[in-house]
């Protein structure tokens, strides 16, 4: 069978500036909660990225409307019409989000019936907490033939304490929740950027969702909800895999279109290993400098802590950094694929769970290596970047779930990168 890969001839050092897309984990949630409306919602700033794809399949297979404007980046989504039943399989299993539906759909109709999500496999992926979330505000949890289906006659608000501050759960509580009758606290709940984005739609719609950004979420249901018109934040973690592969493959180059202040854990840490960052209003310009990059230690927490999706780029650029870097994983335990792959690449990690030890600096080589999953590909284009010869990377289905025209980002920064069907 063919299959696309991406090659990439490394060495070809970058300058310019790149625009970061609309969040793709504030988009897949936005998606979904723009059912609960009864009228149009309009999101302007959507990446053109595969697992909006899928989202827009599910969407059409329940009848809504769904319209991506000429200019790819504004969505108009009206569920006037929309009908409730089982979701499509094969769209849900495709990316993690989908999840987000068994939130939207309960909320709305009382009722979801769906198979479990799919997304990059981390190790195990349970949404325990969302169902105990579900239970908490009165509804049924079946699971029968391989599907979930959550039944409630009505939702009534209830405390609810996350266990881990999921962000999955947090927003599918708080989704199911708008409608519920009387008051949701959510405690313990994640705080990062992509939950105030969706608190802000559902606001916008007419709900009544405070304390976002903090641990504790508090929802008052309503009766109703409008449609609306929103714009999607800056992508921080493509901004911070362009910001990292500047670091590891550019004199200078600037990363626009951002908001510092979701970065600043990544931001500290470059400085920290020796990289020149000007920080502005909605940009950063980073340069390399000619001292040689020092080595890090870090352990990814919930936001505000270090992002366990920047992890896996940020190794790419540790391999150049001398001494030994330790990375200490605390959300996803097995996250750590992308080291074997570096590995061939002539990387020298040693991986004991939970911590990957980066011995460096090393000299990587052009080879042929796997995304096994999305920011294991992000961290594959960086070292194909500054590698010695080719790199085919195989499994870019991965890549295009979360990186809009990335190929067309690079070549314009410079980089020799292309497509081949082999
Ligand atoms: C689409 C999306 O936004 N994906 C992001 C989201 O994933 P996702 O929302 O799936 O991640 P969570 O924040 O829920 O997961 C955090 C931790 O909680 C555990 N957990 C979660 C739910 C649950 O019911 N039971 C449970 O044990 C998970 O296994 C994990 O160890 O946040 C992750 C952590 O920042 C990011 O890596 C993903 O990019
Ligand atoms: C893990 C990620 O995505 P998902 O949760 O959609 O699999 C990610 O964006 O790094």
């Amino acid at each position: 069978m063919s299959e696309e890969v991406i090659k990439i001839e490394g060495g070809h050092r970058l300058r310019g500036s790149v625009k970061i897309s609309g969040s793709k984990n504030a988009t897949v949630a936005l998606i979904p909660a723009a059912i609960l409306a009864n009228g149009p919602v309009t999101i302007c700033g959507v990446p053109n990225i595969s697992d909006v794809e899928s989202l827009s399949v599910l969407l059409r297979d329940l009848g809504v409307d769904v319209c991506i404007k000429e200019s790819k980046d504004h969505i108009v989504i009206d569920p006037t019409h929309m009908e409730n039943k089982p979701m499509l399989q094969d769209a849900v299993q495709k990316l993690r989000a989908s999840y987000y539906f068994m939130g939207a759909l309960l909320g709305k109709y009382g009722k979801v019936v769906m198979k479990m999500p799919g997304g990059c496999y981390l190790g195990p992926r349970p949404i325990d907490l969302h169902l105990k979330g579900f239970e908490a505000l009165g509804a049924a949890v079946k699971y029968e033939h391989g599907a979930y289906e959550i039944t409630a006659d009505k939702l009534i608000g209830n405390k609810i304490f996350l266990d881990i501050s999921s962000v999955g759960a947090t927003i599918n509580i708080m989704m199911a929740a708008v409608y519920a009758q009387g008051r949701t606290i959510i405690e313990n709940a994640a705080k990062e950027p992509e939950i105030i984005d969706v608190a802000t739609l559902l606001n916008k719609m007419g709900a009544k969702i405070r304390g976002v950004g903090t641990n504790v979420i508090t929802i008052d249901g309503v009766d109703h909800l409008d449609g609306c018109f929103h714009e999607i934040i800056p992508d921080r973690i493509e901004a911070a895999t362009y910001i990292v592969l500047a670091a590891a493959a550019a004199d200078e180059m600037t990363v626009e279109n951002i908001i510092p202040a979701h970065l600043e854990s990544l931001l500290s840490k470059l400085q920290e290993i020796g990289i020149d960052i000007k920080v502005d209003v909605d940009k950063v310009t980073i340069r390399r400098g000619d001292q040689p990059l020092k080595c890090t230690d870090i352990k990814t927490l919930p936001y505000p802590g270090f992002a366990t999706d920047i992890q896996q780029p940020l190794t790419a650029l540790l391999t150049q950094a001398h001494g030994q870097s330790v990375i200490t994983e605390t959300i996803y335990t097995e996250r750590f694929k992308h080291c074997q792959e570096l590995n061939k690449m002539g990387a020298d990690i040693d991986v004991r769970i939970p911590s990957s030890f980066i011995n460096g600096p090393s000299r990587l080589s052009g080879s042929v290596v796997e995304a096994t999953d999305l920011r294991c590909g992000a961290c594959l284009v960086i070292a194909g970047l500054i590698a010695d010869g080719v790199t085919e990377i195989h499994a870019v289905y991965h890549i295009d779930r979360g990186y809009e025209n990335l190929d067309g980002k690079l070549e314009a920064l410079g980089a020799k990168i292309w497509r081949e069907t082999i």
